[in-house]
C-alpha cells in the first residue's frame, strides 16, 4: 500500500519531450516515493518508455526538471542515471551471453590485485551479495547463455543491486517470461521493496499492476493524467484513465457472424514432436480461438497450414478442395494469411516506413505500382486507425500497438478469405486491443474467417464464437465462448483435466 509518509525520492517535473509531429510528453509530472513499487500504465504511444528514458540517462527532455531526494540531477547519459542509482531493467536484457554471471554482474568494474590482474575471489565475493539479496543461488561461473529468460533476468538485477541502485525501472518484465515463473519475479520485486529498494514498473498486464504495485501513474497522450493508490482503485477505473472510455463497453462481445459453409478444413494432421491428430473445421465468417500454452503446438499447427512448415499426415481443404502443394506462395495465393507472434522478427521491416510494410507481401513483380501502393496504404492506414505522422513514418518509431496494426494491415492487402493471428495482442495496450478485437469482428461480419492464437484467455472469451483448448500438441477441449469460464481454459490447456472426450459442437449451437 502505498505510503504518504515514505520520502519522496525522485521528482519529475513538467517534463516534456517533442518529436517532429508529435507530443510525446506534455509537461508532465510524476512523482516516486522511496521503497515503493510504482506502476505505470497507459496505452501504447502514451509516452510511458519516453518518460523512462529519461529517468534512465538515455533521452533527453526538451523542457523540465528531475529530482533526486530534493536536488536537482541532469542526466546526459545512462551512465549518469547509474551513478545516480537510477538503473533501468529493459525488455531487451543488456547481458553478454558468452560472459559469466559473475563477469556479468560486475562488468567493467572487476576486482584487480595489487599486481594488476583481476582478483577472481574478490569478483566471487562481490558478485555473491547480490545474489545473496535476491534469495538466489546461481554458478557465478556459468556462462550466462545457459540460463534460463528468468534467471538472466535475476543477474540483471543484480548488475544494477552491486552498482548500488536505489531506484531499479522495469519495463514489461513478464513480457518473455513462462507463466510458471511470473509469480516468482513478483516475489523478487516484492523483497526487493522490502529492503527499502523504489521501482517503477511497467507492464500491460492490468492483472499485474494490482498483484504488485503500491501506487500507479497513468499517461495518456503523453500527460499524467492520475496518480492513484492501487488500493484505492480498481481495474475498470484504470482501464477508463488509459482509454477515456468506459471498461464496459470495451469488453462486450458483438453479434456472431459465423455460417455453415466450412472454408478450411483440417482432418487429423501430426507433426512429428510438434502435434498430434489435428482435425477441426473453419467456416465462413467465423471467429476460432486457440486456447493454448508455450508449447502447444499452437505456433506450430497455424505455420503448417500457412505453408510454412510441413506436417507428416493427415490433410488439409480450403474451399471443399484437397491442397496437394503445400507452400507460404501457394496459401496466400488461396487466400490464407498469417500474422506471427513474434511482429518484430517475422512480422516487419522496422526499418523501412509503414506503406513498404504494408504492401510487402503484395509486391510480386521488380515493377512497383507505386499509385497503387500508396492507396493501399492509405486505406489500411486510415481504417485501422494507426497513430503515426503519416503512412511515410518509419515503423521503428511506432509503439508496439501501432506496429500490430500494420502487420495485420499488411496481410490485410493480400484480401485473405481466412486469417491466423498468433497471439495478437502480446504486449499492447488495452486500447489497441480493443481496436484489434473490433478489427476481428468487423472482418468476421464481412466473411473473413480467423483464427487467434493466445495465453490470454479473457481475450479469447471476448472475441471468438467457439474456442478449441491444445494442450501438449492435441486438441483436448472444444467450448462455445458463452458456455466456458477462464478457469476451465486454464485446466484443459494445462492438462490438469486428465479424462476428457470431446463433446462434438454442432453448428446451430454456434450461433
Ligand atoms: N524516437 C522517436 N521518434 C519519433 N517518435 C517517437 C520516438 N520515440 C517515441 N516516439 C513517439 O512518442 C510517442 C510516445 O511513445 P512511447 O514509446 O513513449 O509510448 P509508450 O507509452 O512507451 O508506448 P508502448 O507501450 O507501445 O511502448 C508515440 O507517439 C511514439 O510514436
Amino acid at each position: 500500500m502505498r505510503n504518504e509518509n515514505n520520502p519522496v525520492i525522485i521528482e519529475m517535473h513538467r517534463i516534456s519531450k517533442f518529436y517532429p509531429g508529435v507530443i510525446a510528453l506534455d509537461s508532465v509530472d510524476f512523482c516516486i516515493r522511496k521503497g515503493e513499487i510504482h506502476a505505470l500504465a497507459g496505452k501504447n504511444g502514451a509516452g510511458k518508455s519516453t518518460l523512462i528514458k529519461i529517468l534512465g540517462g538515455s533521452t533527453q527532455p526538451d523542457d523540465g526538471q528531475i529530482m533526486l531526494k530534493g536536488k536537482e540531477i541532469v542526466l546526459h547519459s545512462p551512465h549518469d542515471a547509474i551513478a545516480n542509482g537510477i538503473a533501468i531493467i529493459s525488455q531487451e536484457l543488456m547481458l553478454i551471453q558468452e560472459l559469466s554471471v559473475m563477469e556479468n554482474i560486475l562488468i567493467g568494474r572487476l576486482p584487480h590485485n595489487a599486481a594488476g590482474f583481476v582478483d577472481w575471489e574478490a569478483a566471487k565475493t562481490v558478485a555473491a551479495e547480490p545474489l545473496k539479496q535476491l534469495g538466489l543461488e546461481l554458478d557465478l561461473s556459468a556462462p550466462v547463455k545457459t540460463l534460463s529468460t528468468a534467471q538472466q533476468q535475476a543477474v540483471e538485477i543484480a548488475k544494477a543491486l552491486s552498482r548500488h541502485a536505489e531506484v531499479i525501472i522495469m519495463d514489461e518484465p513478464t513480457s518473455s517470461l513462462p507463466n510458471r515463473e511470473v509469480d516468482h519475479l513478483l516475489s523478487t520485486v516484492r523483497r526487493l521493496r522490502d529492503q527499502g529498494i523504489t521501482i517503477v514498473y511497467i507492464t500491460h498486464k492490468l492483472k499485474e499492476i494490482f498483484a504488485i504495485s503500491d501506487s500507479i501513474t497513468v499517461l495518456r497522450d503523453g500527460k499524467n493524467i492520475a496518480t492513484l493508490s492501487t488500493s484505492e482503485t480498481n481495474q475498470a477505473k484504470i482501464v477508463e484513465l488509459m482509454t477515456g472510455q468506459s471498461a464496459d463497453s470495451m469488453f462486450e462481445k458483438g453479434n456472431s457472424s459465423s455460417s455453415d459453409i466450412p472454408v478450411l478444413e483440417v482432418r487429423d494432421i501430426s507433426r512429428k514432436n510438434a502435434f498430434s491428430h489435428i482435425s477441426f473445421t473453419l467456416y465462413k465468417g467465423e471467429i476460432l480461438g486457440f486456447a493454448g500454452l508455450l508449447g502447444s503446438g499452437r505456433t506450430e499447427i497455424l505455420r503448417a497450414i500457412f505453408g510454412c512448415d510441413a506436417f507428416d499426415s493427415g490433410s488439409i481443404l480450403i474451399d471443399g478442395k484437397e491442397i496437394k502443394e503445400f507452400s507460404v506462395k501457394e496459401m496466400i495465393r488461396r487466400g490464407i494469411a498469417l500474422a506471427p507472434e513474434d511482429r518484430k522478427l517475422q512480422g516487419l521491416v522496422l526499418s523501412m516506413n509503414i506503406s513498404d510494410n504494408i504492401n510487402l507481401a503484395t509486391m510480386s513483380s521488380a515493377i512497383r505500382n507505386m499509385g497503387k501502393e500508396k492507396k493501399t496504404a492509405i486505406k489500411l492506414f486510415d481504417s485501422m486507425g494507426v497513430k503515426a505522422p503519416s503512412i511515410k513514418a518509419l515503423v521503428s518509431s511506432l509503439s508496439g500497438g501501432n506496429q500490430q496494426k500494420i502487420v495485420i494491415s499488411k496481410w490485410l492487402a493480400t484480401e485473405p478469405k481466412v486469417v491466423l493471428l498468433d497471439e495478437p495482442t502480446r504486449g499492447i495496450d488495452i486500447g489497441a486491443k480493443s481496436d484489434i478485437y473490433t478489427l476481428v469482428e468487423k472482418l468476421a461480419g464481412e466473411g473473413v474467417s480467423v483464427i487467434i492464437v493466445s495465453s490470454e484467455f479473457p481475450e479469447l472469451l471476448r472475441v471468438c464464437d467457439r474456442i478449441l483448448t491444445l494442450h501438449d500438441g492435441e486438441i483436448n477441449g472444444e467450448f462455445l465462448h458463452n458456455a466456458v469460464d477462464e478457469e476451465t481454459l486454464v485446466a484443459y490447456a494445462s492438462g490438469s483435466v486428465a479424462q476428457y472426450s470431446v463433446e462434438p459442437i454442432s453448428k446451430s449451437e454456434v450461433k
